[in-house]
């Protein structure tokens, strides 16, 4: 059986909805598995968009944000993702495919996800993630808030772990052929939140989603049995 790790974060949930996505289009791939976790939140004190609540009021751009209400969200969200199991670095080793997902914060991946690729740094010496296919997926808030930026920049990490990116082809995507305000790029998935976070993932998006990983999930499986840098 080929395994087919799906590691996200989320705070406000559009990265848990894509997760979900790219999970069933893995599924659609004979003999090969899912297995879907969640990269560990920080402690209480250091999570930006609590401390968003705090430190910023709703007036001038804050509007446009309602703070109070997405931080209403954060913590339900994070209930629900509760019973998702927090990944580990074994989880890294045991998959022979790894799709990643986390919102865009500032142009980039967020804080956590940094710390927790920095952990996976030690298998830069080992080679032990080298030649496993990997892809990301991202949200932003706005459509030109940086979503390419983040999936292009956080390539970077993953070429240092020896992984082999997968993107999202054109000739397979058409739906990201749009002059609408629809995510997902060569480069790979993504949604938009809306500066609000009410905008959920639209059915092309999700349909791209299920693709990509079903793409991995294909890629994983030929290599686990053709075994190409053995
Ligand atoms: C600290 C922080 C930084 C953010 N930076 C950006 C940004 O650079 N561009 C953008 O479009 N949205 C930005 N956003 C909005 C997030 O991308 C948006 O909330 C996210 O895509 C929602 O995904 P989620 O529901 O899975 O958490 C930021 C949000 C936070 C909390």
């Amino acid at each position: 059986m080929t395994k087919v790790l799906v590691i996200y974060y989320s705070a406000f949930g559009h990265i848990s909805t894509l997760s979900e996505a790219i999970v069933n289009g893995v599924e659609q791939v004979d003999g090969v598995k899912a297995k879907r976790v969640r990269i560990p939140e920080f402690k209480d004190e250091s999570i930006c968009v609590v401390n968003q609540r705090t430190n910023q009021k709703e007036e001038g751009l804050g509007q446009h944000f309602k703070l109070t209400k997405r931080v209403e969200d954060y913590e339900r969200v994070q209930q629900e993702q509760s019973n998702i199991p927090v990944a580990t670095m074994n989880d890294l080793k045991e998959a022979d495919g790894i799709i990643w997902g986390f919102p865009t914060y500032l142009g980039s991946m967020p804080a956590q996800v940094k710390s927790f690729l920095d952990q996976a740094g030690q298998f830069c010496t080992t080679g032990e993630l080298e030649g496993k296919p990997t892809a990301l997926f991202t949200s932003a808030g706005s459509i030109h808030g940086g979503h390419e930026a983040t999936l292009l920049n956080s390539i970077v990490p993953l070429l240092h772990l020896g992984l082999i990116f997968i993107g999202l082809p054109y000739t397979q995507n058409p739906e990201y052929l749009t002059d609408k305000a629809v995510g997902c790029s060569p480069y790979g998935v993504s949604t938009l939140a809306g500066p609000d976070g009410s905008r959920t993932p639209c059915k092309d998006e999700l349909t791209m989603a299920g693709r990509l990983g079903e793409r991995v999930a294909r890629v994983a499986k030929a290599f686990t049995v053709a075994k190409p840098f053995e």
